[in-house]
Formats: structure tokens, C-alpha cells, sequence
């Protein structure tokens, strides 16, 4: 099964809607965050980790978003132009918000965990008057990040979007990215993450954020009600994520492809769903079968959860083609599925 529903004409292949951040991970790690002295600095934020992964897997890739009005909103921008990506729409803040920090916690390969700092935070500063029509119709398709939906005025920036999304005819990507900070109340969250999932085309999220999503409309679903709760909507394609068991894609035609993860020896257990939506979403725009844009994802997910960083250690489609065939040379064929 192959999804063939962007306009192959227009410039962009995708904008991207949410935060950029800042990762701090500890150097020395598997120690708890109050014990850890040192720490690298990267580019964080999911939408701004995907939009890195995308622009080194070579497409034409925009980000609309808020920074800070500071050093390290410079970094962030030094940091899109250094990696290609699009940023006439990533705006400063002009209240001295803040960038968001992610402190992360490498307890094991197995357990990390994320202390995020998003007090008065830049990224929900974005407003409506920053989405432009003409800029999402030059996209192929639109990528909305859930976080970008939990607190005003980014919320009604993020509603806009996909409002302009759907009068220019552009695909909505949904990455449900549920993070708890920042959400009042899991109603709130069950409504504005339907809201944006009943207009998209693509979704993708771990089990846990399609429960949060569906827990007013649709509550108790299976993996395989949950595809076809959405596909009665306007979806094509329903991802769904269980970390390192795996994933599987759902289509609105009934079909579904599972895939294991790539056998790793991890270093961290986050930094996987960045690296998986960019490789997934680069076989989508290559017209790939769906299959084959599953194992792309998952082969840098697997990478990317034994690398350090997320955003600094997206890999090449090379590095990608590499790692499976050595991985198929070690494992079989069907190692991944
Ligand atoms: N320990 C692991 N070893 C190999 N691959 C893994 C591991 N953990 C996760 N992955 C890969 O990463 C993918 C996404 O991980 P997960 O389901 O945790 O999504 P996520 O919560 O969005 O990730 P993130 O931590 O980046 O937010 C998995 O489907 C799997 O392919
Ligand atoms: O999404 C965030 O804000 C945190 C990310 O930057 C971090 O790299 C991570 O947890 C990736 O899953």
C-alpha cells in the first residue's frame, strides 16, 4: 500500500508546527539528574527533532514557531539554518518568555526519564496572526505537534493552522507528542486533540496518547478500533507506537504492517518517536510502500535511542540503508518484521 495524496508541486514537503526547545543530556549519565555535573546542549523539541531529521534525509522542510528573544533562541535559529530548515516563520518572543529547557534523566538503557522547564514558556507564545495560508499552502503537507495544543495562544495558532490546512487542501500530519506539562486537565486534552486528529490525514502517537486523545468520543478502543474510529474520520493512515515491542500501520483500506524495532544496544529510551516519524514520514514522501517506510522508521528509531542526542544524531538515508543491511546481515531478513 503506497499513500500518494500530496501535491507534488508545491515547494515545501512539509511545515512543522510546535516548539523548538533545548535538550540538556547528561555526559555523565546513568545517574540520577541530581547526581549528573555535565551536560550537551542540542536542539530539542519533537517538531524541531523532526524537522532535523527530515532536512538530513534531504526535503524541503519550514517550522512554524515561537523562540526566546535570547542566546538561545539564536542557537535555535543558528541551528535550523545550519541543518536547511525553512524559518522565515519562526518568530522571537517579544515579553522575554522563555525557551523551553528538557533535562533528561539516563538512569539505564532501559529507564530515562524528561524534567522539562516550561514556566511562561516561548513556544505557547505563538499566536494566530503568526499562520500565514500562502505558507501552508506552499507545503506538501502540514505536521501539527499535540503540545502546540495545551495552553493559549498557541492553541488558537495551532486551530488556524489546521483551519488554512483544510481550505488549502494540504495534509494534516498529526504527532499527538503528549507531554504533561502544561495541560490543565485531560478533558481539555481528549478535546483539542480529537479536534485536530478528526481533520488529519496522517496520525501518529504511542498507545497512551490515542487513550488521552480518545477518552471522550471513543474510550477503551483496541489498536485495531482505534484505526477505524480515525479512518471514519479523513484518515489514510493510522500509526500507533509501543515503544520498544513496536509499531504497526493501520490504512483506511483495512490494512495493516507491524514492525519490531531494529535490535540495539540502546544507550536512552527516548529519543526513538523523533526519529521514527522523520524516516516514516521521508518514505511517505517518496511514495514508498507502506512497509518499507515502517522499516526506514524504525531503523532510525532503533538508531536513535542508542545515540546521545536526537536532533544532532538524526542519521542520512545512507547511514539509514547502512545500518539495516548490516542489521538484515546479522538478524536475517525479517529481522524486523
Ligand atoms: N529500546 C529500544 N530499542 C530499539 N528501538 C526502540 C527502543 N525503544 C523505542 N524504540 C523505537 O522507537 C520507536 C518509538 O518509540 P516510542 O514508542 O517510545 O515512541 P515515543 O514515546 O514517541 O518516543 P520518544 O521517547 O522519542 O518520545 C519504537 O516504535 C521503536 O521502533
Ligand atoms: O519533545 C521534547 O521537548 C523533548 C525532546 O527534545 C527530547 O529529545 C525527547 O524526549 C525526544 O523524544
Amino acid at each position: 500500500m503506497k499513500f500518494d495524496g500530496f501535491d507534488s508541486s508545491r515547494p515545501l514537503d512539509l511545515v512543522l508546527l510546535g516548539r523548538a526547545a533545548i535538550d540538556l543530556n547528561p555526559l555523565d549519565y546513568y545517574k540520577t539528574l541530581a547526581e549528573s555535573t555535565t551536560y550537551r546542549k542540542y536542539l530539542g523539541g519533537s517538531p524541531a527533532n523532526i524537522a532535523v531529521g527530515l532536512s538530513r534525509l534531504q526535503k524541503k522542510v519550514g517550522f512554524i514557531g515561537k523562540i526566546s528573544d535570547d542566546r538561545f533562541g539564536d542557537f535555535v535559529e543558528d541551528t535550523f539554518r545550519q541543518e536547511g530548515v525553512e524559518i522565515s516563520h519562526l518568530t522571537r518572543c517579544k515579553n522575554g518568555e522563555k525557551l523551553g529547557l528538557t533535562f533528561t534523566e539516563i538512569l539505564s538503557e532501559h529507564e530515562s526519564s524528561i524534567l522539562m522547564y516550561r514556566h511562561a514558556i516561548a513556544d505557547l507564545q505563538l499566536e494566530a496572526e503568526d499562520i500565514d495560508e500562502a505558507y501552508i499552502k506552499s507545503a506538501k503537507a502540514l505536521l501539527i505537534s499535540g503540545t502546540s495544543l495545551a495552553a493559549s495562544p498557541s492553541r488558537e495558532a495551532a486551530l488556524k493552522a489546521v483551519m488554512l490546512a483544510k481550505k488549502t487542501q494540504t495534509p494534516i500530519i498529526f504527532d499527538i507528542d503528549y507531554r504533561a506539562y502544561n495541560w490543565k486537565n485531560p478533558d481539555e486534552i481528549a478535546v483539542y486533540y480529537s479536534l485536530v486528529a478528526q481533520e488529519s490525514t496522517v496520525i501518529i502517537g504511542s498507545r497512551e496518547e490515542y487513550d488521552l486523545t480518545q477518552r471522550l468520543l471513543a474510550p477503551g478502543l483496541d489498536d485495531r478500533e482505534t484505526a477505524r474510529f480515525w479512518c471514519a474520520k479523513k484518515a489514510a493512515i493510522v500509526v500507533i507506537k509501543h515503544g520498544k515491542q513496536g509499531s504497526t500501520a493501520y490504512t483506511c483500506q483495512g490494512d495493516s504492517f507491524s514492525i519490531k524495532p531494529f535490535p540495539v544496544k540502546a544507550l536512552k529510551s527516548f529519543g526513538g518517536g523523533d526519529g521514527y516519524a522523520s524516516a516514516f514520514l521521508y518514505g511517505l514522501f517518496e511514495n514508498w510502500p507502506l512497509r518499507d517506510c515502517l522499516e526506514l522508521g524504525s531503523a532510525s528509531a532503533s538508531m536513535l535511542v542508542k545515540s546521545h542526542g536526537c536532533s544532532a544524531d538524526m542519521p542520512s538515508l545512507e547511514t539509514i540503508r547502512t545500518f539495516i543491511a548490516e542489521s538484515k546481515a546479522e538478524y536475517g531478513e525479517d529481522v524486523c518484521f
